[in-house]
Formats: C-alpha cells, structure tokens, sequence
C-alpha cells in the first residue's frame, strides 16, 4: 500500500516533529508513507486565500492521478476510526491501492475543490489547526491499520 498526505506548511514545533514522526514510523510497518507540503498563500482575503490554495492542490493533484483522494474537511460527513479503516480497507487490492489524503489550508477549501468526485469526509465536529491535525491524521491512520490487521492497541 502507499499513502500519502497532501497538506500546507511544515511542522515547526519539536513536540509536534516528535509526535508526528512517531506515528509515521509506525505507519511505515504497514505502508509506503510520504507527506508532500505546499507553501500557503496567506495574504488576501479569505475567499481569494481559498481560492488560490486551492488550486495549488488540483495542480498538484494532476500529479497524482492515480491515487484515490481523500479530503479532510470539517464540515463533511464525520467518519469513525473504523469507518475511516474501512475507506483504507476498501480496495479490493489492498496492497497495491494508493491513498492521498489531503489536509486544507487555513481558511479551509474553495467550492471548485469541495465538488470535485474525492472522498471527503471529517474526524470531528472541531477544528483543529493544521500542524495538530496532522499528527491526528496520522495517529488515526496507524490506528486503522491495527483494526484491519486485527492488532492489538490501546483503546
Ligand atoms: C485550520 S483547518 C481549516 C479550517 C477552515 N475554517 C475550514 O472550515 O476548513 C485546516 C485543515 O485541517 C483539517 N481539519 C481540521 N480539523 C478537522 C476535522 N475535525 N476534520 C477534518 N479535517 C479537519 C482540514 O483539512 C482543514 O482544511
């Protein structure tokens, strides 16, 4: 398996590198695993913030054909731990399948991205910021593949 996560600017908190690469060491039992970081534009209005991030991401994205999307966003449909194991599950060839999770900008996703055909689904009815939820992310990513392996894990 091979998964990616897609998301803007780097970790730049000692506590949060350590708890990040934690988890991403254990993902690597399981999977090829690689974070690919954008450079956020921060400096216009909301609504043109969104816009033009977002288009980063589709450009991006053409890069990555042939990986399922999955969009985080808040306001989707909120998925359990082992919902979310189930969407990793989901792929008749588990071992070949290739997963892009993608984390928002600051001011989150423009419409055209929000309509594109990618999975898009919430960890929660909060938001959190975007160095926090990528741990989270990642945490919840291990957690899936111990409940596919059937592994044992503290609740
Ligand atoms: C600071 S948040 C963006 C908040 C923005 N106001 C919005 O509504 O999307 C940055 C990114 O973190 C991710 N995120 C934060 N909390 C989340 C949650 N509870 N569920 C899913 N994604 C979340 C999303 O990808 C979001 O685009």
């Amino acid at each position: 398996m091979d998964i990616k996560i897609l998301c803007f600017g780097s970790l730049d908190k000692d506590f949060f590198i350590k708890s990040f690469n934690e988890y991403q060491s254990r993902i690597k039992n399981y999977s090829k695993f690689e974070v690919i970081e954008l450079k956020e534009e921060f400096n216009k209005e909301e609504e043109n913030n969104k816009i033009i991030n977002s288009k980063a991401i589709l450009e991006k994205l053409k890069s990555y054909s042939e990986y399922e999307i999955i969009c985080l966003n808040v306001n989707s449909k909120i998925v359990s731990s082992e919902e979310l194991a189930n969407i990793i599950n989901n792929n008749k060839n588990f071992k070949r399948a290739k997963l892009l999770f993608l984390i928002g900008p600051s001011d989150g996703f423009s419409k055209e991205l929000l309509e594109q055909k990618f999975t898009k689904i919430s960890l929660g009815n909060i938001t959190l910021p975007y160095q926090l939820f990528r741990i989270i992310l990642a945490e919840q990513i291990y957690r899936s593949f111990k409940i596919i392996k059937n592994e044992k894990y503290h609740k």
